[in-house]
């Protein structure tokens, strides 16, 4: 079985920044890597994720939604990567939904965990970078580069409890979590990320 790693936090954070030195760092190791996101990671689920971002939306169906493309994004990519031995990494997993869906817009958690065990009962991830930031970086940084999405337009307080819900979960869950301080400059960020990542081979 290959490896799969999550990349989370709330919008801003840097996580996108942080992928494409990993993907390198693993790939340099001679493994065979899937580099994907969700919502998306097949044609289906980017379609969806479409839908998703831009789509005003009752809460549950949301939810549904990005279960549906975990869903697919498992049955087409994760699994099978996994089974041929290759390395997984993705931009968001579940944590999201319960970080977003439940923490940011208050969605039961028992729900969320109902759809957890639905949708992926044996798997988790073997390790999660959760980039940690305060809510005001996270704005500025986002304020300076992009169009903002549905869920990037919200305000501080579905950001502040986005932020709460991820930092539970890092605390229910430490053996797969690394909760990196974001704050810190790129290249303290990615001395920290190489360091985790050399504990994984
Ligand atoms: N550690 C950092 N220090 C300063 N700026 C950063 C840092 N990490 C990311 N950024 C910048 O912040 C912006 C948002 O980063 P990004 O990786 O797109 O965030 P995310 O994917 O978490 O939404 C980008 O312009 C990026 O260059
Ligand atoms: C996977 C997932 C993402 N999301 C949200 C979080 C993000 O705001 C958005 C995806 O955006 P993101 O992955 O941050 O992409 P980009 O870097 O292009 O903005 O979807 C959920 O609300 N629930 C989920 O389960």
């Amino acid at each position: 079985m290959g490896k799969f790693i999550t990349f989370e936090g709330i919008d801003g954070a840097g996580k996108s920044t942080h992928i494409a030195f990993v993907a390198d760092y693993i790939k340099q190791r001679g493994v065979e890597l899937v580099s994907s996101r969700e919502p998306g990671g097949t044609p289906l689920g980017e379609k969806l994720r479409e839908i998703v971002l831009h789509e005003t939306m009752d809460l549950e169906t949301e939810a549904l939604l990005v279960f549906a493309s975990r869903r697919e994004h498992l049955a087409q990519v994760i699994e099978p990567a996994l089974k041929r031995g290759a390395w997984v990494i993705s931009d968001r997993f579940t944590d999201s939904t319960f970080a977003y869906q439940g923490g940011g817009r208050g969605m039961s958690l028992a729900k969320l965990e109902a759809l957890e065990q639905w949708v992926h009962p044996a798997l988790q991830p073997d390790l999660t970078l959760l980039f940690d930031v305060p809510l005001e970086v996270a704005r500025a940084r986002l304020d300076a580069t992009r169009d903002l999405d549905k869920f990037e337009q919200e305000k501080a307080d579905f950001f502040a409890a986005t932020r709460t819900e991820y930092l539970r979960r890092a605390a229910q869950f430490p053996q797969r979590f690394r909760v990196i301080d974001s704050t810190q400059s790129i290249a303290a960020i990615q001395q920290q990320i190489a360091a985790i990542l050399d504990a994984c081979f």
